[in-house]
């Protein structure tokens, strides 16, 4: 029987198909037919194979969408609204005030459409989102077009959308129930912190998780004062308690783990558990370094995340991984570490394994859901080009973001949004900036 046609033949000057690892092909072509990566060859090759449509993309570079592993997507209405400050001090004195008396749906709806648009722009094909209203997120997503991993927050005191975490749960359980079957949405438990969940709860959490093969997304080791606090009060370090409580495993993700002493590390690593790093996030509230190039030699998967748009302050996981890239290096006391192929890496496949989905996503190999973001290199500031991966990770920016397509339907064409309105977004967050300015 001859070959259905191709959906979508791209012919990059570029592709990077980030597994195998280090690889770099130059003048191939990616089909994409149902959704999915259909052939990966030489150009002319590729040209022999009937397509619906060929994209031409010269001085492109071909690469998965990027995974931004940690994130609070309605946060992106709070940018700017608390800077410079450790984390208690901006969490007890500024953000949970200022959540408790503006977050809603409302804010939930159109913060989180911000953030994906921005998202959309910067070659994010998939996000984990963990905020109050999930179900709101979900729809944001679902009418968008993107991926995401939306995670049912737990926390021990009343939040916007939940008066306890029995409700959370109860609201939380529902839309596992809802959503089960979701193509382009999975659902993760979200217990905040270590220090705003109670044992019981994060019990409750642990059987469910185990029953419903889901993740679990949480914020752990984030500073040095969380893990003293919580050894002068219990006597015991946060993540060894997690692990007393049975939490950890492979759909573990633990958010920022800036203090990994020994036992920390061996735990990760019999445990499998992935670590989401968020750099700039940890720079900006003084948080601490996560040991990036450490957990790599020990085998541990380490995924990238922004964090919130009020501690970063932007949700660019490009300039991130740049970052991560840099501050490794640093913080090993190495200029080997990190190089500019691994953190391609920790922003496009180890995302994907964080979240469980690296079996679907992550990486352009054949079968795998076409999640692909095409970079533009052809800029003054890239030339000449040795590497392309070098290029875009150290001399590169989101700018150069010019088409994303996620399980083969294009959401950014040459630069503009598909499916969502950017003036219409960005009058939308005026007025919820002119309002919450005037508090
Ligand atoms: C459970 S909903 C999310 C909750 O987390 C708060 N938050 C945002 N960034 C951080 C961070 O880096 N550490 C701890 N908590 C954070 C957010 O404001 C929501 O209240
Ligand atoms: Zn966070």
């Amino acid at each position: 029987m001859p070959e259905a046609p191709l959906d979508l033949l791209l012919l990059p000057t570029w592709l990077v198909p980030v597994e195998p690892a280090g690889v770099v092909l130059r003048d191939h072509g990616l089909g994409i037919r149902d959704g999915r990566i259909a052939l990966i060859a030489p150009r002319t090759e590729a040209l022999r194979h009937p397509a619906t449509q060929v994209r031409e993309l010269p001085e492109c570079l071909l690469a998965p969408g990027l995974i931004n592993a940690h994130g609070h997507a309605a946060m992106s209405l709070l940018r700017g609204i608390a800077d410079d400050l450790p984390l208690m001090t901006w969490l007890h004195e500024h953000i949970w005030p200022a959540e408790g008396k503006w977050v809603d749906e409302d804010f939930v709806r159109d913060g989180t459409d911000l953030a994906i648009a921005e998202q959309i722009k910067g070659g994010i094909s998939c996000f984990s989102d963990m905020y109050f209203y999930p179900q709101t997120a979900a729809e944001c997503v679902h009418n968008a077009g993107v991926r995401a991993q939306i995670t049912v927050p737990v926390l021990d005191f009343p939040v916007p959308g939940a008066l306890n975490a029995a409700e959370a749960l109860r609201t939380g359980l529902q839309l596992f129930d809802d959503l089960k079957q979701h193509p382009r949405i999975r659902i993760a438990f979200g217990p905040h912190a270590p220090y705003t969940v109670s044992d019981d709860k994060l019990e409750q959490i642990r059987v469910l998780a185990d029953e419903l093969d889901a993740g679990i997304h949480m914020h752990v080791h984030e500073t040095a004062q969380e893990v003293a606090e919580a050894v002068s009060k219990h006597g015991e370090r946060p993540l060894a308690r997690l692990a007393r409580l049975g939490l950890l495993g492979p759909r573990f993700q633990a958010v920022h783990m800036t203090q990994i002493d020994d036992e920390d590390l061996a735990l990760l690593v019999e445990h499998n558990c992935s670590i989401v790093h968020c750099p700039e996030s940890n720079l900006k509230l003084a948080s601490g370094f996560c040991p990036v190039e450490r957990l790599w030699q020990a085998g541990v998967n380490v995924a990238i995340g922004t964090d919130g748009a009020a501690s970063n302050n932007d949700l660019d996981l490009l300039g991130e991984t740049r970052t991560a890239a840099l501050l490794a290096k640093a913080v090993a006391g190495s200029a080997t570490a990190l190089n500019a192929h691994s953190a391609l890496r920790m922003a496009t496949l180890n995302g994907a394994r964080a979240l469980g989905l690296e079996t679907q996503t992550g990486s352009l190999e054949l079968g795998k859901l076409a999640d692909v973001v095409a970079f533009d290199l052809s800029g003054l500031a890239q030339q000449p080009i040795y590497d392309p991966v070098s290029q875009l990770i150290y001399a590169s920016g989101r700018d150069c973001v010019k088409h994303l397509w996620v399980g083969g339907k294009q959401l950014l064409d040459d630069g503009r949004l598909t499916r969502m309105d950017e003036s219409a977004l960005i009058a939308k967050a005026r007025e919820w900036g002119a309002r919450i300015a005037k508090r």
